[in-house]
């Protein structure tokens, strides 16, 4: 079985895919740590984000990057959206999400455009969604928590510019596939939110 998990930063994608993963004994990929990974290098190499040239070349990260904790700061996730806008860059990671997606027995994965590009085929999509206001809050409390100092309007600003740079680009946006079931976890607890997650892919098992 393959899920599809796509949505917004901070909607609670992550944690969604990986509790269905666990429940369904499937690998899981965070197709977002390989737009991470590639933004952080450009970065690293002293390159331009917004160059296409400079992102297709960080294609070629080391796959040990993919555990650097910086991969989770606001710094990579930002320069992800701005390399992740470049076809080069999404074309030069797609064998390697669709040979995730079609190991046997299956897998999880989750994303901007699982269930629209990588997976459409997907047996389960959720299109994970929450308030950007609730979304900052979220990663807000979990920066604070890693030690990171910030402000929570800073973040509510990277989370709204990332979802405009995300759903507006040319290169597989960020958009709801139209077989996708809509999760909203504005108002869920995480428990709540895993439980609902589960009863939606097994409506369409
Ligand atoms: N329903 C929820 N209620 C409260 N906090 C949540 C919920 N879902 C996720 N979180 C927390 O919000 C943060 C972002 O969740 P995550 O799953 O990493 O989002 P995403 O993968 O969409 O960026 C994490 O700290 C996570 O524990
Ligand atoms: N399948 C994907 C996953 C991420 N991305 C890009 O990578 C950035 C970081 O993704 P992420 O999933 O790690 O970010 P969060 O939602 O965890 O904040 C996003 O803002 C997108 O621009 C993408 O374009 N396609």
């Amino acid at each position: 079985m393959i899920i599809a998990v796509d949505g917004p930063a901070a909607s609670g994608k992550g944690t969604i895919a990986r509790a269905l993963a666990a429940h369904y004994k499937l690998p899981h990929l965070d197709t977002g740590l390989l737009y991470r990974a590639v933004g952080q290098t450009v970065l690293d190499r002293g390159g331009d984000p917004a160059s296409a040239l400079d992102a297709f070349e960080a294609c070629d990260f080391a796959d040990a990057l993919l555990a650097d904790p910086r991969l989770k700061l606001a710094a990579a996730g930002n320069a992800a959206s701005v390399v992740s806008a470049h076809g080069s860059v999404r074309q030069a990671l797609m064998d390697r999400q669709r040979a995730f997606a079609a190991q046997p027995g299956g897998a999880v994965l989750d994303g901007r455009d699982i269930g629209t590009v990588i997976a459409p085929d997907a047996d389960a999509k959720l299109f994970v969604r929450a308030t950007s206001a609730i979304r900052a809050r979220r990663r807000y409390e979990e920066l604070v928590r890693a030690g990171v100092a910030t402000s929570f309007d800073r973040v509510l600003a990277d989370i709204k510019a990332r979802d405009l740079r995300d759903s507006t680009r040319a290169a597989a946006p960020l958009r709801q596939a139209e077989d996708a079931m809509l999760l909203d976890t504005s108002y869920m607890s995480i428990e709540s939110a895993i439980s609902r997650a589960i009863a939606l892919v097994e409506s369409r098992r």
